[in-house]
């Protein structure tokens, strides 16, 4: 049988990062597309170089053309431009956007078909206006942010508890922006949820109130750092996790930027919800029953994601 065909759009940080993951993890064969003449070609030659060290079988090309993503299986976006410090994601939406717009046609034209995965900030804005210009159905297009955020939830709560990260789940929901909602009560370290581990002395609520904020500031953590862009490792480890749920219809209960219309009493946007990934995309949304308090940030969370698809409205009127 035929390996699957997997479309990487943008081969920057992020880009050539997912290549390699995806190599290593015989996903399928692999398309890397960019604008840029060369760096695509580049970094797939680069990566095709460490197959036999890997020892991983899989066709990886770079192109400058849409014609090459034709029949994609599975479509990862991350084209456009990453935020420096004293950003904002969201100082990002007009330029991004643009790039959206050439994505999606592209996607309609050649790949029709895909799983299309967004990274591209900020999130949950350029997801939908990405579903918008490609037209596929809401259930094959889907933003990354949720996995990460969850992750860097998870690895702050093993360094404070001292164990491992496998054993510590949490569950960030909302817009992937500074009203993001990490959510206490239904994160755990083996089933314990933190709430109790306060009760136990594990830790205290000032503690956990301290993680859950540097959590909502992981992004601009490492952009401060970095100074040239924005973090890429984990990035596209939770983006191929979500890429493997559906590859092999592992059903995964992933939080994701999906279409919701219906649960959580929200009328057909994009937002970060507990989502099943499996062979069909999104296969379910879990409507958990939020207390008034999470109840309060989410729904501030979601008035900021609707502010900025508005303002995508705005820029370009074929969007209204
Ligand atoms: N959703 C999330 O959780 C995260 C999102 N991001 C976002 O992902 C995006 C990519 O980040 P990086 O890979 O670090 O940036 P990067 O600058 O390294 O790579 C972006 C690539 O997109 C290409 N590009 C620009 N316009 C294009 C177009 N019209 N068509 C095709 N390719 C185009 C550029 O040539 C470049 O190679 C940024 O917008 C960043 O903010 C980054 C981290 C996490
Ligand atoms: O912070 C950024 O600009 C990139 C991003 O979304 C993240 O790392 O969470």
């Amino acid at each position: 049988m035929a390996r699957p065909k997997i479309a990487l759009i943008g081969a920057g940080q992020i880009g050539g990062t997912l290549a390699h993951l995806a190599a290593i993890k015989e996903l399928g064969d692999i398309i890397l597309f960019d604008i840029a003449e060369g760096t695509p070609q580049g970094k797939a030659l680069d990566i095709a170089q460490s197959g036999p060290s890997e020892g991983f079988d899989a066709v990886m090309k770079g192109a400058n053309s849409y014609a090459d993503i034709a029949g994609a299986d599975v479509c990862i976006v991350t084209a456009g431009v990453p935020r420096k410090p004293g950003m904002s994601r969201d100082d990002l939406l007009g330029i991004n956007l643009k790039v959206m717009k050439a994505v999606g046609e592209g996607i309609k034209q050649h790949a029709p078909n895909a799983f299309v995965i967004c990274i591209t900030n900020p999130l949950d804005a350029m997801v939908w206006a990405l579903r918008e210009f490609s037209g596929l159905p809401h259930e094959k297009v889907v933003g990354m942010a949720g996995v990460l955020d969850s992750a860097r939830f998870r690895h702050f709560l093993s360094l404070e508890f001292d164990v491992s990260m496998r054993d510590v789940t949490a569950f960030v929901l909302g817009g992937h922006g500074d009203t993001m909602v990490p959510l206490t009560r239904y994160s755990t370290v083996a089933g314990i949820p933190l709430p109790d581990l306060i009760t136990m002395g594990w830790t205290t609520q000032e503690k956990l109130d301290a993680i859950v904020q540097r959590t909502r500031d992981g992004g601009a953590e490492i952009v401060g750092l970095l100074k040239t862009g924005s973090a890429y490792y984990a990035p596209a480890t939770s983006a191929i996790e979500m890429a493997e749920s559906y590859l092999k219809d592992q059903k995964r209960l992933l939080p994701c930027a999906a279409w919701v219309d219906g649960a959580f009493g929200l009328k057909g946007m994009y937002v970060g919800v507990p989502t099943v990934i499996g062979a069909k995309g999104i296969e379910r949304i879990v409507d958990i029953k939020l207390n008034p308090t999470e109840q309060v940030m989410f729904d501030k969370s979601v008035e900021a994601v609707k502010g900025l698809v508005e303002a995508c409205k705005g820029i370009d009127p074929t969007l209204a």
